[in-house]
């Protein structure tokens, strides 16, 4: 089980989700309570050792602005939200990052993982960081293949159920690690982690 904490913000956060075992964390870059500005990304980048994925999520920036970003905070891909068209994602991947497309799962969502060169899908709540849950059973009707995370309100106490119910190559969480907006809880990092891989393997 592929296991994504998102929105650190510190070194200490950076220290105990590579301790934890987490293959991938997240750097805020767009407006939120969790975003952190180039100099503190590029120094928490620098924290992340190379078998962990340093992502950087943006939302509402153009595609330079984003290889601007990645290029200069060295992080290894980039988690797109929002309405990018397949130009921005080709126009961000030619950085050399890899990609993440983030998305809600709509009855119209493209769910082919790759469909716009992305390296991972994630799926997520309406809204993104929110912390809200969403519905699994939509995953009834259109079921990605392959890499994809499930995001959305997860948490230490039901991880486990929602991978059981929705299947997915790996798991996500912001909120549900953290003991106020923006801050992350070093115990709920760990025990995240182990909850999410206490499912079958
Ligand atoms: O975290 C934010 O504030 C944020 C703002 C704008 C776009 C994306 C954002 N976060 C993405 C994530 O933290 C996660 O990938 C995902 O949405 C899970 O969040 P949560 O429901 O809080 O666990």
């Amino acid at each position: 089980m592929y296991v994504k904490l998102c929105g650190l913000r510190t070194a200490a956060d950076v220290a105990v989700a590579v301790e934890a075992g987490a293959d991938a964390v997240g750097f805020v870059f767009t407006e939120s309570a969790r975003r952190v500005d180039l100099d503190t990304a590029r120094e928490l980048v620098r924290e992340v050792p190379p078998h962990v994925l340093a992502v950087g999520v943006f939302r509402g920036v153009g595609a330079d602005e984003v290889r601007r970003l990645a290029g200069a905070s060295g992080i290894g891909a980039a988690q797109l939200h929002g309405d990018y068209p397949r130009s921005a994602f080709d126009e961000v991947a030619a950085s050399g990052v890899r990609l993440v497309r983030a998305v809600a799962l709509k009855p119209d969502t493209d769910v082919r993982v790759g469909a716009y060169g992305e390296d991972l899908l994630l799926l997520d709540s309406p809204v993104a960081g929110s912390g809200e849950r969403w519905d699994l059973t939509a995953l009834d009707r259109a079921r990605p293949e392959g890499r994809w995370l499930l995001a959305g309100g997860l948490g230490v106490r039901d991880v486990a159920e929602a991978v059981t119910l929705a299947r997915p190559w790996g798991v996500d969480v912001s909120s549900g690690i953290e003991s106020g907006r923006g801050v992350k809880d070093h115990g709920l990092m760990r025990e995240f982690v182990a909850a999410a891989r206490s499912v079958g393997g």
